[in-house]
């Protein structure tokens, strides 16, 4: 099979590669839960996922996913015998999902989340997106990071780890801040409460960043120090970049037409011009953030998907154990 890129399909690597239809196998016996029609509410403007991908692809994921689920309680459960301790509280398992903006991520995030609620033992799935975590616009400008939206200093990185390690140590009512992709800003007030799940899914495109230690020597942890398991959504660049244009001037005949919406004013221009800017805002910052930050975070997943032209995963890595 060809490989991802840079990464050697061989005995040394650390991944081991499937196609698609070799990936749908592992399903085994895994029933299918979603119906067509949700899996259209599920998927974001212009993601073409159906029913077909969600057997080819989702339903070894989830099958997967279980089993590390599974072992991680098992394993919960002997720590607490081995140290003699009686802990009433259960530390959520976090799944972070990573990748470039326009790759996908809301859609697999969401289809991952009504997959695992549907699992026999029902458990309390809870869906959090880092945009929340993004300094708000007027922070932004006053530091000149308007360009630099998600990139990783644009990011309160200290809100999502105190966010995550209070999650971890199964703290009841925890605020996660929300954004509005229509105003372009983090929404003041609005927060999702995340009580206690027993999975929480964690994605952005930013969530597999590792920084430069501090010179104080001060202990800092990763955000994905508290991933139980981490997906990295792949594609090639020139799709990506395709698929980014394609949904903004999409977006030009739906969410732009808003007046509330920040790029209202390209609803309006001639297509030309409209395209240039999602050119420009590809160009300039997504694509500059994918290079810089999010692809080099590619080799830390334990998964990952990568899709084709269509927009469909045709081949899965999967690091080995
Ligand atoms: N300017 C926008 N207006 C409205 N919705 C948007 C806009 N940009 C992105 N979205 C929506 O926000 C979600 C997240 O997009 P993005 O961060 O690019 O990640 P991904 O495409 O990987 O899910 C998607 O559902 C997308 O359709
Ligand atoms: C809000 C985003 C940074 C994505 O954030 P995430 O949820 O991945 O943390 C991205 O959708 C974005 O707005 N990028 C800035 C450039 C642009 O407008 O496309």
């Amino acid at each position: 099979m060809e490989p991802l890129d840079h990464f050697r399909d061989d005995d040394f690597s650390p991944f081991r590669f499937f196609t698609a239809e070799q990936w749908s196998r592992f399903r085994a016996d895994t029933p299918l839960t979603l119906t067509e029609e949700e899996v259209r509410r599920l998927r974001s403007l212009n993601d073409p996922v159906d029913l077909d991908e969600i057997r080819r692809i989702y339903l070894s994921l989830s099958r997967l996913l279980s089993a590390h689920v599974e072992s991680s309680q098992l394993l919960f459960h002997q720590r607490k015998s081995f140290l003699n301790i009686d802990q009433a509280w259960k530390t959520p398992f976090i799944i972070g999902i990573a990748g470039s903006v326009a790759v996908g991520k809301s859609t697999t995030a969401r289809i991952l989340a009504e997959l695992l609620k549907r699992w026999p033992s029902s458990p309390k799935v809870d869906l959090v997106t880092t945009d929340g975590f993004l300094y708000p616009n007027e922070v932004l400008r006053r530091e000149d990071l308007m360009d630099r939206k998600g990139f990783p200093e644009s990011y309160d990185v200290g809100a999502v780890l105190r966010f995550l390690s209070d999650i971890k140590a199964g703290r009841p009512n925890v605020h996660a801040p929300s954004y509005s992709h229509l105003t372009y800003d983090v929404l003041p007030g609005e927060f999702t409460v995340v009580d206690r799940p027993d999975i929480l899914i964690f994605e952005g495109i930013n969530v597999l960043q590792v920084r430069d230690l501090p010179e104080d020597g001060k202990i800092v942890p990763f955000v994905s120090d508290f991933f139980d398991f981490a997906i990295y959504i792949d594609a090639e660049e020139a799709d990506i970049h395709h698929w980014y244009v394609e949904r903004f001037m999409r977006l030009r005949e739906t969410a732009f037409r808003d007046p509330e919406s920040f790029f209202h004013r390209y609803a309006a221009i001639q297509p030309d011009a409209a395209r240039a800017v999602a050119e420009s805002l590809w160009e300039n910052i997504n694509l500059k953030n994918l290079h810089d930050n999010i692809l080099p975070t590619r080799p830390r997943a334990d998964l990952i998907l990568r899709k084709g032209r269509d927009h469909l995963i045709n081949r899965v890595a999967l690091r080995k154990l």
